[in-house]
């Protein structure tokens, strides 16, 4: 049975209205104003919207545009008087798939309805259809939003500038921005496309097996190398290597990287061949490679290999167009894991997220619209949904000097990280830094606990 909300303030014809479609079979609610509609449609799914063009508050043309702005896409009768009809008009314009005139004539209202519902039901299963198309192209690549903002557009301006051609980026932003994403970005469209994309995160790589991960080894090379092990320069030949945090790397693998890359040549740990390699390479990191040159952490000739071309990720909190935009991206995304069907964000949890700092970047917002989706009670996202937003800047300088989660005890180091990550938003150096150790040693722990990243 079709469900018809039917938003009108004559409360006599709304009554008749309701009384006849009952009769036809429909399910029926009624709102006498706007403020009752937007209730009813955040609580209640609605295959079909009956509105009178006037209503107190406001018209049916700003009903259509609330439902638009949170993603409500049902079906929109328009019922105005014979002077209104341009308005009538323009509400079709606007995403209305009808209208009709007043009085309203029943057979001809009848029609209509039935119309409007199984054009839609069509589009439903015209979606539903090709479902194995959506999941072959979400599989193969990660599912990618640009957004909208002025920085947005900057930033893949020089994307798609660089992408095709064979020079060295080095992206630098803060934890959650979406640097390896630009990464898969600038191989998806660069001439290496069909060829693979290899990430390496530096900052979870053990010292010692640094030289193997990127050049592999040869079976007895060492303890533990029991069979050959092809090295990422050679999996990644003629693709993309994607060097995560590659402040990271120790001294001695910094000497090693940068004759690989002058010489364009590896030779396996343990081996006497050299192997000749084609790679392109995309580095990310989150510190200032600069200050590590001037603290001798890091070698000058190799950030200048690596940084031929240097892309700077915007925060989110500069991003403020892009903010609702990701928001119902990840919405989306996070329905289809969930299998959960909620449809946006009403207007406080909107103003939240966009008045949020966002010290996470992109990756808090998708953990909260994830966590939100799943305890989400009505088809809208409420601001409660979405946790607290007190804590509004985790800048470096708001950082207390101590160590609060200082690890002194084994059996409660997993929890103190665990809390320090939460707290730091998932900024590893900032969570480091409250446990009072290393960045290294921290990936060196979220590895040994099996902490999710
Ligand atoms: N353009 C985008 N479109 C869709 N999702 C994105 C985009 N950019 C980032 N994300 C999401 O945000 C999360 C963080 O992105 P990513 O891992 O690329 O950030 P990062 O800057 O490399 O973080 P870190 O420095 O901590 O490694 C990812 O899990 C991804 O799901």
């Amino acid at each position: 049975m079709a469900a018809i909300l039917i938003v009108e303030d004559d409360l006599t014809f709304a009554t008749m209205l309701k009384t006849w479609l009952g009769k036809q079979g429909f399910q029926t609610s009624t709102a006498g104003d706007l403020s009752k509609a937007h209730k009813l449609l955040e609580h209640q799914s609605y295959d079909l919207i009956l509105s009178d063009l006037r209503l107190p508050e406001g018209d049916g043309l700003s009903l259509l545009d609330w439902m638009q702005k949170h993603g409500l896409a049902v079906p929109f009768i328009v019922m105005t008087s014979y002077a209104d009809v341009q308005n009538a008009v323009n509400a079709m314009k606007q995403g209305a798939c009808d209208y009709i005139a007043k009085p309203v004539q029943p057979a001809m209202l009848l029609d209509k309805i039935k119309d409007a519902l199984s054009a839609s039901s069509a589009t439903r299963s015209k979606k539903d259809t090709a479902p194995e198309e959506v999941q072959a192209d979400t599989e193969s690549r990660p599912a990618f939003l640009e957004g909208k903002s002025e920085a947005a557009r900057q930033l893949y301006n020089y994307v798609a500038l660089v992408a095709p051609t064979p020079l060295s980026v080095l992206i630098n932003g803060a934890s959650g921005t979406g640097k390896e994403y630009v990464a898969h970005r600038i191989h998806q469209l660069s001439k290496r496309a069909d060829k693979p994309f290899v990430a390496i995160d530096c900052g979870a790589m053990l010292k010692e097996l640094a030289a193997s991960e990127f050049f592999g080894h040869v079976k007895g090379s060492f303890t533990g190398a029991v069979t050959d092990k092809t090295g990422a320069f050679v999996e990644a030949n003629g693709g993309t290597l994607f060097l995560d945090e590659v402040g990271n790397l120790s001294y001695d693998v910094q000497v090693q990287l940068l004759r690989a890359i002058q010489e364009r040549k590896i030779r396996p740990v343990g081996s006497n061949q050299e192997i000749e390699v084609d790679v392109r390479l995309v580095c990310a990191t989150n510190e200032n490679l600069q200050q590590a040159i001037s603290r001798g952490e890091f070698r000058e000739d190799l950030y200048h290999r690596l940084n031929e071309f240097t892309l700077h990720m915007p925060s989110l909190k500069d991003r403020g167009e892009d903010i609702l935009l990701f928001a119902n991206f990840f919405l989306d995304q996070a329905n289809k894991e969930l299998e959960r069907h909620i449809v946006g964000f009403d207007a406080p949890a909107s103003e939240a997220l966009l008045n949020y700092a966002w010290p996470g970047n992109l990756r808090e917002l998708k953990n909260r619209v994830k966590r939100a989706t799943l305890l989400a009670q009505d088809r809208l996202i409420h601001k409660t949904d979405l946790g607290e937003f007190n804590v509004i800047n985790c800048g470096e300088e708001e950082l207390p000097a101590a160590t609060p989660f200082a690890l002194h005890d084994k059996n409660t180091e997993k929890e103190r990280i665990l809390q320090a990550l939460q707290t730091a938003h998932h900024n590893k150096a900032r969570a480091a830094r409250l446990l009072g150790i290393d960045r290294k040693t921290l990936y060196n722990k979220i590895k040994l606990y099996d902490i999710p990243q």
